[in-house]
């Protein structure tokens, strides 16, 4: 799956210390900013528990979890939209991925450069958004010249498209994001053909002291910059980056212990990267039994031959039918044999929209 998660926000707030909590990629980390110029890419395994019930049921030789992509990009400074800092192409670099993952800074620490000087969260994301949008704003300028003179013609495309352009403009010039604005189903076709900055999905992830850890509600950054993500629609997480980096180098045992002494039940590592695949509209389906139970990564809204492609293109070919039972199924009957003697096996044609938690044997003919 070639979607890719972005990590964004200003310098020196922890983003590729996150990133390499998450990938283990060994992305160059420092005390300065933009110590990250060159976007870092890595894949990252989406972590899933159904996986190892579905193992404890229907044991298999190998278990294999699925991954998908994040991208670690510089920081943005305060004018980057006007080429400050690189700004030009550190905001290209912003435009290639499909859903930002906005890193704020949410802990003290003298001895960490902060590029303002001060620890303000919202002030910190009210930056970047600003950024983002100034260069959206420079974007929609553009269109709106080109489109108006088609739109004069009567042509029905470029006014639809001009209708768009206005009802952003207004939002861009107030500071908004195109993200708040409400669309129907055609102008959100429109508004995705303009690959805007400010209209990705986003999460904020509220870079934590490692003394939050426990207890990240109790982070008095933690609360502001939930409420900013709230206004938006948007979801926060709090993550102590630093802390995980170095859980992340422990083994199996190891981290079971720390994580048992920081009094956490489950890295918020974990809900970051499951909240990210959903940010990109991906979903799992699995395969079952023999050499391997393994989770597969597919777009919301893939119908089953194509689910069956991404496994093997002959699947897709010579696609006849897929064999289909809903996790919380087996995980309620606790057998294959009693799935389907509760009539909760399906059997399902070229048409059936794949659905999350799919364990799927697919039939084929080639
Ligand atoms: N939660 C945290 N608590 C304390 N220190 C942290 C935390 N997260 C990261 N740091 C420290 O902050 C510094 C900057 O981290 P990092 O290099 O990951 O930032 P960055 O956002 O990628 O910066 P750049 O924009 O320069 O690429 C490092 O010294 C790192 O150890
Ligand atoms: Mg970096």
């Amino acid at each position: 799956m070639s979607l890719t998660a972005g990590i964004v926000g200003l310098p020196n707030v922890g983003k590729s210390t996150l990133f390499n909590a998450i990938t283990k990629a060994g992305a160059e980390m420092a005390n300065y900013p933009f110590a990250t110029i060159d976007p870092n890419v890595g894949m990252v395994e989406v972590p899933d528990k159904r996986l190892d019930r579905i193992q404890e049921l229907i044991p298999a030789k190998k278990v294999v979890p699925t991954t998908f992509e994040f991208t670690d990009i510089a920081g943005i400074v305060k004018g980057a939209s006007k080429g400050e800092g690189l700004g030009n192409k550190f905001l290209e670099n912003i435009r290639q991925v499909d859903a930002i993952v906005h890193v704020v800074r949410a802990f003290d620490d003298d001895n960490i450069t902060h590029v303002s000087g001060k620890i303000d969260p919202v002030d910190d994301i009210e930056t970047i958004n600003l950024e983002l949008g100034m260069s959206d704003l420079e974007a929609v300028d553009k269109r709106l010249a080109k489109v108006a003179k088609v739109a004069k013609g009567n042509d029905k495309e470029a006014k639809a498209e001009l209708a768009v352009l206005e009802k952003i403009k207004p939002v861009l010039e107030a500071g908004g994001s195109v993200r708040t604005i409400e669309f129907n189903e055609d102008e959100q076709k429109i508004v995705k053909g303009l690959f805007l900055l400010t209209s990705k999905p986003i999460l904020y992830v509220a870079n934590i002291a490692e003394d939050d850890m426990a207890d990240p509600e109790s982070s008095k950054y933690f609360d502001v910059i939930e409420s900013y993500a709230k206004k938006e629609g948007a979801e926060a997480i709090a993550v102590a980056a630093e802390a995980e980096e170095e859980i992340a180098q422990l083994d199996d045992a190891e981290k079971a212990d720390f994580l048992e002494a920081e009094g956490v039940e489950e890295p918020g590592l974990n809900r970051l990267i499951r909240a990210s695949y959903h940010l990109l509209g991906l979903e799992t389906f699995f395969t079952a039994g023999g050499k391997e139970t393994k989770a597969w990564t597919y777009r919301a809204g893939t119908k089953a031959p194509q689910a069956a492609g991404i496994i093997h293109s002959d699947f897709e070919r010579g696609f006849i039918r897929a064999e289909v039972m809903a996790f919380d199924d087996l995980d309620q009957y606790e057998s294959e044999a009693a799935v389907k003697e509760a009539g909760r096996l399906r059997i399902e044609g070229k048409d059936y929209v794949m659905q999350d938690g799919d364990i799927v044997e697919f039939r084929f003919n080639v």
